[in-house]
């Protein structure tokens, strides 16, 4: 079966990262699906398995973020015995970025070019604001547009309040309140995910990302989970993420249900998921204000006038104590390395 690439955002500029790889064994495609060490690739000539070529090895033993991952663009190399490998990934445009482990401050690269990332949280039990709110920060720094998609819209009565109450923490990010349940609100969503475009889901396991998938793609191709609606806890069962074809559109990214996501570097995802304390900010009297104890501090003036929430203040302490921590870490690991070089040079 042949495929438009053009669906699915190849473009000009595209065409030109790949020029340098071109050759007659060599053709484009779309990482739908990343496994350990193999990929399912869509090219203009359908799908394909795909190995990992040296190259790409040798990158990601640097770095495990170069690591092919859902939405790459890739450069793929057809070998005389059949075997299909990825010589290249193409330079990513947009990607989510989530710290592996504590020990070792890499990060994995969850989704890559997409055009907006959905923030996904159910209405319903209540929506929890900080995890939206650290959420919204990931979304920034993957260089995609936020986008705030409210699930379950079914299962309250009041879900117009509920997004505008929310939208209060997530400043410049439209809200959408979705039922998959009732269809409601999905064809909104559609337009996130139309012809060249691609749209990444991401939020905690049983947010109902699967379900919203399907619903985009018009036929179950996510397992969804059972769950008792009662207390909306989900298992986990979303373990990989596939990027699915959107009919008549683009794509549509779903992320792993995820638990504890770090936060890698976000200085600047912060700052622009707390745009309100970032304007703020620039007002203090000092350019390093902590906004702690220091005086003409313009964010604990709006805490004492009632413009800004005691809680929002905290939120943002606290992811940005993370990321001091983390980068503090991340520098500890460089000092390492380095000083590793020079012990064995
Ligand atoms: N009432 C209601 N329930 C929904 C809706 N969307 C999803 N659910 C339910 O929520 C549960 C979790 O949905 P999933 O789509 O599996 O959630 P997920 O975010 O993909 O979870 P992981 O796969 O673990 O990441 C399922 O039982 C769905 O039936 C909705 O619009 N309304
Ligand atoms: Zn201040």
């Amino acid at each position: 079966m042949s495929h438009d690439l053009s669906q699915l955002g190849w473009d000009e500029s595209l065409v030109s990262a790949y020029r340098p790889y071109d050759r007659s064994d060599a053709t484009a495609g779309r990482v739908l699906r990343a496994d350990r060490g193999v990929c399912t690739v869509l090219g203009s000539d359908g799908v394909t398995r795909a190995s990992l070529g040296g190259n790409v090895l040798l990158k990601a033993a640097k770095d495990p973020a170069l690591l092919p991952c859902a939405g790459d663009w890739v450069v793929l190399r057809h070998w005389p015995d059949r075997r299909t490998t990825i010589e290249a990934v193409l330079p990513r445009r947009t990607c989510l970025l989530r710290r592996t482990s504590d020990k070792d401050s890499t990060g994995q690269v969850l989704a890559a070019n997409m055009d907006t990332v959905a923030v996904v949280e159910p209405i319903h039990p209540e929506p929890d604001d900080a995890r939206i709110e650290r959420l919204l920060a990931l979304a920034w720094e993957s260089g995609a547009r936020p986008l705030l998609v409210l699930t379950k819209a079914d299962m309250s009565p009041t879900p117009e309040a509920i997004s505008r109450q929310i939208a209060a923490i997530a400043p410049g990010v439209p809200v959408v309140a979705v039922s998959a349940r009732l269809a409601l609100g999905v064809e909104q969503l559609r337009a996130y995910a139309g012809k060249g475009r691609t749209l990444a889901l991401l939020g905690r396991s049983g947010a109902g990302k699967s379900t919203l998938v399907n619903a985009l793609a018009g036929t179950p191709v996510m397992p969804v989970q059972q769950i008792r609606d009662v207390d909306g806890k989900g298992r986990h069962t979303t373990a990989y993420r596939n990027l699915v074809l959107v009919p008549g559109g683009g794509a549509v990214l779903d992320t792993p249900g995820i638990r504890g996501v770090g936060l890698l570097d976000t200085a600047d995802g912060l700052a622009r998921a707390f745009a309100d304390v970032t304007e703020l900010a620039a007002r203090c009297r000092f350019d390093d204000c902590r906004h702690e104890t220091e005086p003409a501090c313009a964010v604990a003036l709006a805490v004492a006038d009632g413009s800004l929430a005691p809680r929002r203040l905290a939120s943002w302490r606290k992811l940005r104590h993370e990321i001091e921590v983390e980068s503090a870490r991340q520098s500890a690991r460089l000092a390492g390395t380095a000083g590793h070089r020079r012990r064995r040079s």
